[in-house]
């Protein structure tokens, strides 16, 4: 494998091997997870159905003949699958890259195993190199960036995006996350905040790390 994609694809590939006949799969967003929309789309017999972080990722699995459930209707998933923007030895995550964070965040809570699927590239000693996304309810984005200050991180609104909920992001760069539990909780305290990128209070329970010479299995 020489390419990201081509590593992307082989995460996405191994991931594979944890869906079981009969399961409702929940599905992330990226580039990543839609190699594993377009994979999954040959086991579609077998699977009832998909719940997606995203209309995005729902309008594809759709595009493949895979239904698209409700949350509310499933109960707990046995299967979350996504990427992530970064990842640690100890599977905390960054994501939100593709603005789908809140959804993201919910269908993981909501899933007894979350697998999640990535390029070496995505391997990180400390999160944070990565403009860390939050996604914050529009009348308190002066606020909220305020507070981001306050704690040494320098945010950036993403111009022109406006996700699924209806809300802003915010990307916050210069935010050394030594003790992701710890950021990802007084991130959360903030007035306005909806969700924060931060994956380390629900972290993956398995990292598919694709490298050059095949996939490695963390958990
Ligand atoms: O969190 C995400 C979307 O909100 C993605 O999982 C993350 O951005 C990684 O994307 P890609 O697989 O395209 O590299």
């Amino acid at each position: 494998m020489s390419n990201a994609d081509e590593m992307k694809k082989a995460a996405a590939e191994a991931a594979l091997e944890y869906v079981e006949d009969g399961m409702i799969v929940g599905v992330g967003t990226g580039s990543t997870a839609n190699h594993f929309i377009d994979l999954l789309a040959g086991m579609k017999n077998r699977i009832e159905g998909a719940v997606a972080s995203s209309e995005a990722s729902a309008q594809r699995l759709r595009g493949h003949g895979i239904q698209v459930m409700d949350l509310n209707s499933t109960g707990t998933l046995p299967l979350y699958v996504d990427g992530a923007d970064e990842a640690t030895e100890h599977l905390h995550l960054t994501k939100g890259g593709g603005g789908a964070l809140t959804r993201e965040k919910i269908v993981a809570a909501a899933s007894e195993t979350f697998v999640c699927i990535a390029d070496e590239s995505k391997r990180v000693d400390v999160l944070g190199a990565f403009p860390l996304p939050v996604e914050v309810i529009p009348m308190a984005r002066s606020y909220v960036a305020r507070e981001i200050l306050k704690l040494g991180g320098q945010p950036e609104l993403r111009q022109g995006f406006t996700t699924d909920n209806g809300n802003i992001i915010l990307d916050v760069h210069n935010l050394r996350i030594s003790n992701p539990v710890e950021m990802e909780t007084t991130l959360n305290q903030i007035a306005g905040m909806v969700t924060v990128g931060i994956f380390a209070r629900r972290p993956a329970d398995v990292l598919l790390l694709a490298g050059p010479d095949g996939v490695r299995t963390l958990r």
